[in-house]
């Protein structure tokens, strides 16, 4: 799908239809204060503008037969820019260098720019008004006066909503951010790999039992360990690989194949129901923020539930991040029963015609409850409210904690049968041996990975860049 239909579906939800005031559902309206957007000024460039097309073509010239653009009637900057976008390869990181060239704060030039470039992408004007809206609420939130301060965001916000996180601009710059996260173990694992390599000439016993050493060394596990091992022998025997590189491409190959693609959810109708389990402190809120911040990008309507009851900081924190997503927020406050407000979320959800749900959870074994117990709980009182809810069971695991994030996946699958991983603070010093060990132990996808503490630091994981970062 390209920006148009993308668009299409995402603006065209009536965003009038405010969730029905239950006296728990908070709908985070925006600001009051904020000022209505700027009249589109002369930035409106002239029509007959050539189309940037996502899909890799390059921008044609304007064909004769079409009006000519009149100079006198552009400011300076859109002849400049429509000059550059016209030569410039078909990437949104390009395009928006090319647009925002010498904008350097916030402001009536910077959404006149917006305009000028969602017109060239032939976005329906009330629907970029609309983008340029959201964008200019969050900013006022975020208190940034700089575009170097938010232009990740504001082209994060833009690869979601033009469909394009998957072009090779974003992946690179995901890959860079994972490359960077895994470094220590990368370093770990290449040198000890690449001694090995040179000093045995054959793959024989010694070598594999110095390499499984390696592995474990690497917070691969024992187990998993050998689980490779085994996948790596049968190939070396088969293809008879005898050189270093090639054994290198096998393992990164066999990396890569060890995680299993997220299955698609088949959501029959109604809101997705969305069950975010994990301990405290593996950035479940945060990673919640961001989940909803794609779905609302992406065109769904969400709601966030505050479904750990426990503390009320962790309420306030959650309705805080809602908020800045401009998702619906849902909570009973303080001590409220957690199966209570997934029953009632869900009500809210079908009322409100929320597209998806997004049901926190709390993180801690509390003393007089049995935290798995509960977690049971909610998954029945949800399968009873809506049939086939939870659609999703998320478990937010630590990438830097090592083998503790295996033995909380077991804990977790066996309570509410975890159906996806996200692994968190991939952009710290992670175990990135651990991530294989989930996978081949659980044999669980990894659906997204955390990369930092902002809002457009949650992307997709993919195994074959996980792989490559983890051995070069
Ligand atoms: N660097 C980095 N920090 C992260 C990431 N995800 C979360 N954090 C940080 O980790 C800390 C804990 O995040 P929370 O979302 O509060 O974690 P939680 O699981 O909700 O913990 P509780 O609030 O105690 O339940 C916060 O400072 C987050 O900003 C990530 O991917 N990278």
């Amino acid at each position: 799908m390209g920006f148009f239909s993308k668009v299409k579906k995402w603006w065209s939800k009536d965003d009038d239809q405010q969730p029905t005031t239950t006296q728990e559902v908070e709908p985070s309206a925006p600001p009051t204060e904020e000022p209505a957007p700027s009249e589109p000024t002369d930035a409106a460039p002239p029509a007959g503008l050539p189309p940037i097309v996502p899909d890799q073509e390059q921008i044609q010239p304007q064909p004769e037969d079409q009006p000519q653009v009149q100079p006198q009637d552009q400011p300076e900057w859109q002849a400049q820019v429509l000059q550059a976008l016209r030569g410039a390869e078909p990437k949104l990181s390009v395009w928006l260098e090319h647009t925002l060239a010498g904008v350097e704060t916030p402001g009536n030039e910077l959404w006149d720019r917006l305009r000028f470039l969602f017109q060239a992408l032939q976005a329906p004007a009330d629907e970029a008004e609309e983008f340029i809206s959201k964008f200019r609420i969050w900013l006022e939130d975020m208190g940034y006066e700089q575009v170097a301060e938010f232009r990740s965001e504001l082209q994060y916000r833009l690869a979601l909503a033009l469909d394009l996180e998957d072009e090779e601009d974003e992946r690179d710059r995901l890959f860079l951010k994972l490359s960077e996260g895994l470094n220590k173990t990368r370093e770990q694992l290449t040198k000890r790999i690449d001694a090995l390599l040179s000093a045995h000439r054959k793959f024989d016993d010694p070598f594999w039992e110095e390499l499984e050493e390696v592995l474990i060394m690497a917070d691969v596990g024992h187990q998993s360990a050998g689980k490779l091992l085994d996948r790596l022998k049968a190939r070396v025997r088969k293809e008879k690989i005898e050189e270093s590189e090639a054994f290198r491409e096998m393992l990164r190959q066999e990396l890569a194949a060890i995680f299993p693609e997220p299955k698609s959810v088949a959501v029959p109708q109604g809101p997705e129901i969305v069950l975010v389990v994990g301990v405290n402190g593996v950035g479940k809120t945060t990673t919640i923020a961001k989940l909803a911040h794609r779905a609302q990008m992406q065109g769904r309507k969400v709601l966030v539930a505050a479904g750990d009851t426990f503390r009320a900081a962790a309420i306030e924190q959650l309705g805080i991040w809602a908020k800045r997503t401009g998702a619906d927020f849902f909570t009973k406050g303080e001590g409220a029963d957690p199966a209570a407000v997934a029953y009632e979320a869900v009500d809210a959800a079908l009322k409100g015609g929320h597209d998806v749900v997004f049901l926190d959870t709390a993180g801690r074994l509390h003393t007089k409850v049995d935290l798995m117990d509960e977690l049971r709980k909610i998954k029945r009182v949800l399968g009873k409210k809506l049939p086939g809810a939870p659609h999703r069971c998320l478990l937010v695991l630590d990438a830097t904690t090592g083998q503790n994030a295996l033995s909380q996946t077991k804990l977790f699958n066996e309570a509410v049968t975890v159906d996806e991983i996200i692994l968190t603070k991939l952009d710290g010093t992670s175990k990135g041996g651990i991530v294989v060990a989930i996978a081949l132990e659980h044999n669980m996808p990894i659906s997204f990975i955390g990369l930092g503490e902002k809002m457009e630091d949650l992307r997709p994981f993919s195994g074959e860049d996980f792989a490559k970062a983890l051995v070069n």
